[in-house]
């Protein structure tokens, strides 16, 4: 129907309404006939149409002006604060760990980390950031945010969770579903700022992780039985730019947030996870995911395509600590080997050396384009608030302030610092300034379009409407004609007769009181929520095991599961590669193919897909890059895997700490509060209480497990005895040929143990053993061995041998034959090292100062269940050094071997033997170990 049209049609509804009068249709037919002809009007609005393109151009190159002076001066503050940024996040105290045993040895300010080794002495670690243990998720990722815009920019960024197993690397990378983690945030930033930059990305998802060395992509599924294919292998390439590139690793083309989410879940149900002794969900493997971006159109960008990292790595661990054998042991070694490398890389790169040792482990060759140069990276560096953790703690600070000395340039001086901090604080204004600026063009930008999209619809829109209204009118007119019964009465039209848009929504009639699946209502409205019947959902319970059948490492496997293999076989060999299928429900979606097509459209319809935008080169471009299609991979994963949801959350043992802050709704109360400034965060009782009862709220229960319980611990209970035996070399001052004696004994013991039944066989824990074997006059002779078969050594040395410099160290291979002899410059106690050590012997003051902590009978280590804490020794003796004539004030007896046996040379003596065997066990070798030599000086305590 056309306007000219209107008259009639008024004429014809005039019979049926009475209160359409004839003056009143005739009025209206004046002003329609009045209204402008049709030329004039779309000469008008074409006028105006062009007005508004013109607007729109210009505002257009305002906003990308913008977005260059956006990167730049963001790039410049990046410069500025360093291009690895380092922040560093505590763990909360757990459940279970009691507040008396664990004295607070961690507090932290806005950006210091405060350790606290008695009343007096504490050392501060400063970074970019520190988060408390209270600190949201939120919290933590409004600090990440900026590197996401870098992203967009075109440049290169790494992100990646370092520290000590089971202090929250995951908690932080992966998140729970109520409290998510980087991960998706910093996924979900992408796509959000990508929308709002005014440019086509193309965005596609990789995941993979590097377990015991190797690199498995974690979107492919891997072979459970024999008779499954292998999946391709994955290798590292570099390209003729030093881009590096994954062979035949998966990229799946993702067009929103929610499809790269579900890719992300899919990942991390084949992650490698097994139970420790630190951790019972431990990540055994450095999980790694890439997300590549290319943007064809935008020339400010530093590349075309780039990509951002964001890693989960392995935990350090100290394999004594953890009692970590077989597989576990292996997976340890790999992971700490790795990080050292990391950290080797990390500290050329401080160094601006010419090599930097990429090649020493996959996971720097991987991440070569995304450390250094003009990449990003940032670094969260966790720590536990444990007192006896706090070796750990001490390596993982030491290793983050190492890293974030790089192009921070610590030798500035103090003028330079500041200038520094003034040029970014005027940086950051600017950036305030432009993102101000961006906003009110952006907003611009939106009003001229929508002003744009109503002058070149409104013609169509109301001939569209007019139509529909005259179509529907002429239907109703003719229905009502139909029903007028024989005294003119009007009999309603069934609901399905009426116009569409004339019928009730199912909310109008939930409003109104009526049932929505009622007669007409039910075939015409859908319940949104309801699937589709070829949808199926599935819920799956595995069992939980027992301990016992589980041995030290209590995880399934995922091929025990599905493929259901024989539960009771080797603990040894069973990493988790399904942590989620342990003891909890997975609940499994399986959508049909039709469904998924479904999806893709409504995905297609989503603002994201450029692919659909953009019909002209820049799609073809496009196009021509193969990647999968989300949607095809998951259903493919569907068919051939059991894929689904994954409630992480679920194996949570720690307190999760309330949001304080929902995301999107401003500054929290807390950030009003203290603005820029964290306040110290205290290790009180209240705070872990109420920890406590968070968890208690989530209604997690906590699945405490003594694993080391079923490790065969026969051996060392043996080589404890042993151990402990050392009174009797205290004591008795054996003479040398009852010294061989006794050694032959213990090796044959060791040996002995080593081979019983059920014990792990050659792979029997590391330990040393240590004792006191002469005592001369003024003088002790030390000797300490190896109980590891691959490493075996002895030294001995005393007193006055350590003041010539004259104390031999042996090691010796599993051949027995001798790998550094006495003198041999490659040994890494150097006779300065020993002379230090020498220097280490405690202070008569030490040990009075513990004899009454000892009556107090509460702080002395022992009473704790800890070791000594090695700082507090360690400045006593520091302490003692300005003490000249020290021998005078220290018995024979505590010499050697201290009072306990975490003290004296011979304790002292062992720690540097233990990270010699170790290196030496790690294939490190035992030459100087630079970086790594404090590296495992770390995890061996
Ligand atoms: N900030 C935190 N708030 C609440 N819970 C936390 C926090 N950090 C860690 N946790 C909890 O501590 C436990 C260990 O954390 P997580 O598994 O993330 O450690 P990890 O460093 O990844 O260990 P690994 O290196 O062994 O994989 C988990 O149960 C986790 O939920």
């Amino acid at each position: 129907m056309s306007v000219e049209n209107l008259g009639e049609t008024i004429h014809s509804l005039l019979g049926f309404k009475a209160h359409l009068t004839c003056a009143w249709a005739k009025s209206v037919c004046d002003i329609i006939k009045n209204l402008p002809s049709k030329d004039l009007e779309r000469k008008d609005s074409e006028l105006s149409i062009s007005k508004i393109k013109d607007e729109l151009a210009a505002l257009t190159a305002n906003i990308n002006r913008l977005n260059i002076q956006r990167r730049q001066v963001l790039n410049d503050f990046l410069d500025l604060k360093g291009n690895i940024r380092v922040f560093c996040r505590i763990r909360p105290i757990r459940i279970g760990e009691h507040f008396r045993c664990l004295r607070p040895v961690v507090a932290s300010e806005s950006s210091t980390v405060i350790l606290k080794f008695d009343d007096n002495k504490s050392k501060n670690y400063s970074f970019d950031k520190v988060f408390h243990p209270g600190s949201s998720q939120d919290e933590v990722f409004s600090d990440v945010e900026p590197l996401i815009k870098s992203v967009i920019d075109g440049y290169n960024a790494c992100i990646f969770a370092y520290g000590q197993t089971g202090t929250g690397k995951t908690f932080t990378m992966e998140g729970t579903p109520d409290t998510p983690g980087v991960v998706p945030r910093a996924i979900e930033a992408l796509f959000k700022q990508a929308e709002e930059s005014n440019h086509t990305f193309l965005i596609s998802f990789s995941m993979l992780e590097i377990y015991l060395g190797n690199l498995k992509d974690l979107l492919v599924t891997h072979p459970t039985k024999a008779t499954d294919p292998l999946p391709p292998c994955l290798s590292i390439k570099t390209d003729i730019k030093g881009g590096i590139e994954i062979d035949n690793l998966v990229a799946i083309q993702v067009s929103d947030f929610n499809q790269a989410l579900r890719l992300y879940r899919l990942g991390c149900r084949f992650r490698s996870t097994a139970s420790t002794n630190s951790n019972t969900t431990s990540s055994r493997s450095h999980c790694m995911i890439r997300i590549t971006i290319t943007c064809f159109d935008a020339l400010e960008r530093r590349r075309e395509t780039n990509k951002i990292w964001l890693v989960d790595l392995g935990g350090s661990e100290r394999v004594l600590k953890t009692k970590a054998w077989g597989r576990r042991l292996d997976e340890g070694k790999a992971i700490n080997l790795s990080l050292s490398v990391l950290g080797d890389v990390i500290n050329a790169l401080q160094r601006k050396k010419r090599h930097v040792p990429y090649r020493n482990s996959k996971l720097t060759q991987v991440l070569k384009d995304s450390l250094g140069d003009d990449s990003k990276t940032l670094m969260l560096a966790h720590i536990s608030p444990k007192e006896e953790d706090l070796c750990e703690t001490i390596c993982s600070l030491n290793f983050a302030t190492r890293a974030k000395s790089i192009h921070l340039g610590h030798s500035d001086s103090s003028e330079t610092r500041n200038q520094k901090e003034v040029s970014m604080k005027n940086l950051q204004q600017k950036m305030k300034h432009i993102e101000e600026e961006r906003l009110k063009v952006r907003r611009g930008i939106e009003k001229l379009n929508e002003k744009l999209e109503n002058l070149t619809r409104p013609a169509l829109r109301f001939e569209e409407q007019l139509q529909a209204s005259h179509s529907s009118t002429e239907e109703s007119l003719s229905n009502l004609k139909a029903k007028k019964n024989k005294t003119g009465d009007v009999i309603a039209a069934p609901m399905s007769e009426l116009p569409r848009f004339m019928r009730p929504t199912f909310c109008s009639k939930r409003k109104s009181g009526m049932d929505p699946n009622t007669s007409e209502g039910k075939d015409q409205v859908l319940g949104r929520r309801r699937r589709p019947p070829s949808h199926r959902a599935v819920s799956v319970t595995f069992p939980v095991k027992n301990n016992s059948e589980y041995n030290s490492d209590c995880s399934i496997s995922r091929s025990s599961c599905l493929a259901g293999l024989n539960l009771k076989r080797s603990a040894d060999n069973e990493t988790e590669y399904s942590q989620e299928t342990l003891d909890y429900d997975s609940k499994m979606v399986a959508f049909s193919k039709q469904d998924t097509s479904q999806r893709t459209s409504t995905h297609q319809k989503a603002p994201f897909n450029y692919l659909e935008k953009n019909g002209n080169q820049k799609t073809e471009k496009i196009n021509s890059t193969k990647f999968s299609k989300v949607d095809d991979w998951l259903s493919h994963k569907n068919e051939s895997t059991i894929s689904g949801y994954i409630h992480r959350s679920k194996r949570v043992l720690a307190l999760p700490i309330p949001e304080k802050k929902k995301r999107g709704t401003g500054p929290s109360k807390e950030d009003k509060l203290y603005g820029d400034k964290v306040p110290a965060y205290e290790f009180t009782e209240e705070n872990i209480i109420s920890h406590s009862t968070a968890e208690k709220r989530c209604d997690v229960e906590r699945v405490e497990m003594p694993l080391s319980a079923v490790i065969s611990d026969k051996p060392q209970m043996m080589l404890k005895e042993l151990f402990e035996q050392d009174s009797t070399f205290n004591s008795t001052s054996p003479s040398h040929e009852s010294r061989d004696q006794t050694m032959t004994e213990m090796q044959d013991s060791i040996d002995g143990l080593s081979t019983e039944e059920g014990s792990p066989g050659n792979l029997s824990p590391p330990d040393i053993c240590c004792g006191r074997l002469d005592q001369h006059k003024n003088d002790d002779e030390v000797y300490i061995m190896s109980t590891m078969p691959e490493v075996k050594g002895e030294t001995q040395c005393s007193d006055n041998m350590l003041k010539n410099g004259e104390c031999s160290f042996s090691v010796y291979d599993i051949d027995n034959s001798v790998i550094n002899g006495k003198g041999d410059p490659g040994v890494s106690i150097s006779r300065l090292e020993l002379e230090s050590l020498c220097q280490h012997v405690p202070t008569e003051k030490y040990i009075k100062d513990n004899e009454k902590e000892d009556l107090d009978g509460f702080s002395h280590p022992s009473a704790l269940g800890t070791r000594a804490n090695p700082l507090k020794l360690r400045s006593e003796r520091a302490l003692f050094m300005d003490n000249a004539n020290y021998k005078d004030l220290i018995t024979p007896n505590v010499r050697s071997q201290g009072r306990t046996q975490n003290e004296g040379i011979c304790y002292d003596l062992k720690e540097k033997f233990q990270l010699l065997t170790a290196s030496a066990l790690l294939g490190l070798g035992l030459h100087d170990l630079g970086f790594g030599h404090d590296f495992f000086h770390g995890l061996m305590f």
